[in-house]
């Protein structure tokens, strides 16, 4: 099979950044603070197209009810609440008071806020507590690796037909290929076993470090 997408240099990447909506002052703020104040895990936050696309695909879906697992300092939330109308719903999951503080600064300066409902604790438990029949048109998941099927099991049922799962961090900066560590294998066996769920279509899409979209059928 020949390969069509082509390697990215720090020049293209540039070029591609520089040719979507660009991120506001707000998100740059966001990015900047982070960084400042959290040098060892910023690495952890979603890259700006990320954001972009997830703000473009959250009106792409119409998306009222979503569903986010891993906030950090709230770049991707910020960017799906901002794709939803007044009247939707995020409900975020994290087990970090800390660093979700933060998130709850920029939600607020959005004009977000009020749209938000952040649940602090495992992940896994806490999604138990939602609502279970398929009420949610968008989730995104992002954090522990290790936690992935979890979350993908517990949120496909809950799924709208037409409802997208978006998941990061796919590729493990290629590491997919021959896994170093548990996380590693973890997204291998995560991305095995998501394509044979006949209940979802899949598209893995290389942009920053890989991303999955799940369409619930
Ligand atoms: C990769 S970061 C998320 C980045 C975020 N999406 C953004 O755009 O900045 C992963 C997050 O998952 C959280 N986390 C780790 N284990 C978790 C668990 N078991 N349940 C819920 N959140 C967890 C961490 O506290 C961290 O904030």
């Amino acid at each position: 099979m020949s390969t069509k997408s082509i390697p990215l240099t720090e020049d293209l990447s540039a070029y591609v950044l520089a040719h979507g909506s660009p991120p506001d002052d707000l998100v740059r703020e966001l990015i900047d603070e982070t960084l400042s104040v959290l040098p060892a895990d910023a690495e952890m936050q979603i890259a700006p197209e990320q954001a972009g696309l997830l703000t473009f695909l959250t009106r792409l879906v119409n998306a009222r009810q979503a569903v986010e697992i891993g906030t950090f300092t709230g770049l991707s939330s910020l960017a799906i609440a901002r794709g939803l109308p007044a009247d939707g719903h995020l409900t975020c999951f994290d087990i970090s008071e800390e660093y979700t503080a933060t998130a709850r600064r920029y939600w607020a300066r959005a004009g977000v806020d009020d749209r938000i409902d952040l649940r602090i604790g495992p992940a896994a438990e806490n999604l138990r507590s939602l609502p279970t029949e398929p009420y949610l048109d968008l989730a995104f998941i992002d954090a522990d690796k290790t936690g992935y099927l979890n979350y993908w099991t517990e949120l496909v049922p809950r799924m709208r037909s037409g409802g997208l799962i978006v998941v990061d961090n796919v590729l493990r900066v290629g590491r997919v290929l021959a896994p170093k560590n548990a996380g590693d294998r973890a997204i291998a066996e995560f991305n095995d076993a998501v394509l044979k769920d006949d209940r979802v279509d899949l598209v893995m899409l290389p942009i920053a470090d890989g991303l999955t979209l799940a369409r619930r059928r």
